[in-house]
């Protein structure tokens, strides 16, 4: 697995990016507007435990440019897969592995799993099938990411903490390609853990962000000021028991209670989430893929919403009036 492609080089993409190029693999990436610039000018750089490392990669805007690949690592945030799935084409080969490393609910959510609900395409992250049908479910690994980067500059990241990735392939079958995927993301410095269910993972992470993000989001509060206040706590949790009866019936069951995930959020301190930095810095909020799918799910397994619906009512109108949904 030599030839790998990061599509979205950000702060989670520049990092597994860099990580990837040390390690030998021949990384280019897809990137645009200031990023392309400097991408084109420069290494991409990574800055991790008090040292900045450089990888050199070949930049383009046009996936043409770079060709067939190994592996290509989906690291834009949610609002952005429609773009990637009219552009991604090039990339696809016949055995190309594509690694999505992103938060929320994926599209390919319910591709070889889920029992009643297999194969059910869920409308708000895929309106059209469109994302689907570009990226065949064929070539997914499923990866949910437990790091925190950030953007110092275009093409320059910062890592935070955090170093784990969890993968898997969605039918959770331990398949000779992502046993090989595993070890080369190990190889390359990154915690690899091989899921038994990537789509229970997915889930518990969104458990906790689904709520946190978008309050973080229209209140502009760090997570402990979130998890403080015991009446916004209050309703976060209600908004998690809803969620966790959805997962109940899809098959994810989730066997604790939202007090105990708020002990997993409050080791973070006081924490800016992903989806307050996107407000902050005007870029579109990953609403649709961590609430509007929740209801989605809701309506499909017969659960109501009440809470996360005023969740999702609420952080919308934000992001709306802010111009970033
Ligand atoms: N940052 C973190 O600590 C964590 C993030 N995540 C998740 O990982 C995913 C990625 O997040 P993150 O890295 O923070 O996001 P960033 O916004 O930092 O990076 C996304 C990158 O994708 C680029 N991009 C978007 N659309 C295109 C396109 N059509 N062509 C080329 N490049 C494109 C963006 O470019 P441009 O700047 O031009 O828009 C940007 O460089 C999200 O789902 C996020 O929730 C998960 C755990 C932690
Ligand atoms: C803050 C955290 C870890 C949980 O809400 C997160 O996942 C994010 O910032 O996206």
């Amino acid at each position: 697995m030599k030839r790998v492609c990061i599509y979205g080089a950000g702060a989670i993409g520049g990092w597994i990016g860099v990580k990837l190029a040390r390690s030998g693999c021949e990384v280019s990436v897809v990137a645009r507007g200031a990023t392309l610039q400097a991408l084109q000018a420069d290494a991409l750089r990574l800055d991790e435990g008090g040292a900045t490392l450089q990888a050199p990669v070949r930049a383009s805007a046009s996936p043409a440019d770079l060709g067939v690949q190994d592996l290509v690592v989906i690291a834009v945030k949610a609002p952005a897969m429609a773009e990637v799935a009219r552009a991604i084409r090039p990339l696809l080969g016949p055995d190309t592995i594509v690694l999505t490393a992103m938060n929320g609910v994926p599209w390919w959510f319910f591709e070889g799993f889920g029992g009643r609900y297999a194969g059910t395409r869920l409308k708000s992250i895929d309106p059209d099938g469109a994302i689907a049908q570009a990226v065949p479910a064929r070539h997914i690994v499923g990866c949910v990411v437990h790091a925190s980067c950030a953007l110092r500059t275009p093409g320059h990241v910062q890592h935070h903490f955090g170093n784990k990735l969890i993968i898997g392939e969605p039918s959770g079958e331990k398949t000779a390609r992502v046993q090989q995927l595993a070890s080369l993301l190990a190889g390359a410095g990154l915690e690899c853990v091989l899921s038994e269910q990537i789509q229970k993972d997915a889930w518990y992470k969104l458990w906790g962000n689904m709520t946190v993000n978008p309050v973080s989001a229209m209140t502009g509060a760090t997570t402990d000021l979130i998890l403080n206040d015991d009446l916004v706590r209050g309703f976060i949790s209600r908004v998690m028991l809803e969620a966790r009866e959805i997962g109940e019936r899809v098959g994810i069951p989730i066997a604790q209670q939202p007090e105990d995930r708020h002990q997993v959020t409050r080791k973070l301190g006081a924490f800016k989430t992903s989806m307050l930095q996107d407000v902050e810095a005007g870029k579109p909020v990953e609403i649709d893929a961590l609430v509007t799918v929740v209801r989605e799910m809701g309506e499909m397994t017969g659960v109501p919403t009440p809470f996360t619906d005023a969740l999702l009512g609420l952080s919308r109108l934000h992001a709306r009036v802010h111009g970033l949904y």
